[in-house]
């Protein structure tokens, strides 16, 4: 049998719209989408399935993909969490203009976007975001329901713990780690391990 192209997401705002030019370039179809209300901006013409609490998503799903649609990165993980209790057919969504290398490694549920590097021998969990033309570069571990801001840039064997956000054009330099929950400021440059949870911002310029 061969893999269904056809998607159901879960979120439409900003974010879903990213994604759904996505899904369409890469040659999916959008069924129509679930969320606690019906959405008042509805720039694809999306069917509204309901809050997904309330409906029975697997007897509307079936055998088609679901993806998690939305850009906080708790709420990501609790529709991760509903996936997996349903069973329902999760996949990697991937631009066709990201460049991913052979041996990078992606779990379901992720967003690969637009101009995103993703290079040799890269984890990237379940969930994740990596946002328009971001680099992640080799042999970064990047953990569940992370978000990966605009043009942000991880240099190499990075590890990024579980939901953090790193904002866009932020530069993490090589062999550090960010642990778990840390919120990185846009345009930040990070050149020690953060193992203290926090919002962290700023770029310390100064003579050598
Ligand atoms: C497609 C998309 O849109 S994906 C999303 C991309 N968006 C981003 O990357 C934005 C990331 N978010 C940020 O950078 C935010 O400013 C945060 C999360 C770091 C902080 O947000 P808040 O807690 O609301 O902070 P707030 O705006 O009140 O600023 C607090 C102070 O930090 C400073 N500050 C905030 N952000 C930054 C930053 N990125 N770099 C340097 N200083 C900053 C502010 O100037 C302010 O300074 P002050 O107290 O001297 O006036």
């Amino acid at each position: 049998m061969s893999e269904s192209k056809s998607v159901f997401l879960f979120g439409y705002s900003g974010h879903a719209y990213v994604i759904i030019e996505s899904l369409l370039d890469a040659g999916y179809e959008v069924k129509g989408y679930f969320d606690f209300k019906a959405a008042e901006k509805n720039p694809y013409s999306l069917e509204y399935f309901g809050f997904e609490e309330e409906v029975d998503v697997k007897s509307i799903v079936g055998n088609h993909l679901v993806f998690p649609s939305l850009g906080d990165n708790k709420i990501r993980q609790k529709i991760l969490s509903f996936f997996q209790k349903h069973q329902l057919n999760q996949f990697v969504a991937v631009d066709p203009g990201a460049n991913i290398s052979r041996t990078a490694f992606i779990q379901p549920s992720s967003y690969i976007g637009k101009n995103v590097l993703v290079n040799a021998g890269s984890e990237i969990g379940q969930g994740v975001i990596l946002n328009s033309g971001c680099i992640v570069e080799h042999e970064c571990q990047i953990s569940d329901c992370v978000h990966i801001g605009p043009g942000a840039v991880l240099c190499g064997n990075v590890s990024v713990g579980k939901e953090c956000f790193i904002g866009a054009n932020a530069v993490v330099r090589q062999n550090l780690t960010i642990n778990a929950g840390n919120v990185i400021g846009a345009g930040s440059v990070v050149t020690s391990d953060l193992l203290e949870k926090g919002v962290w911002v700023g770029n310390k310029l100064r003579k050598l």
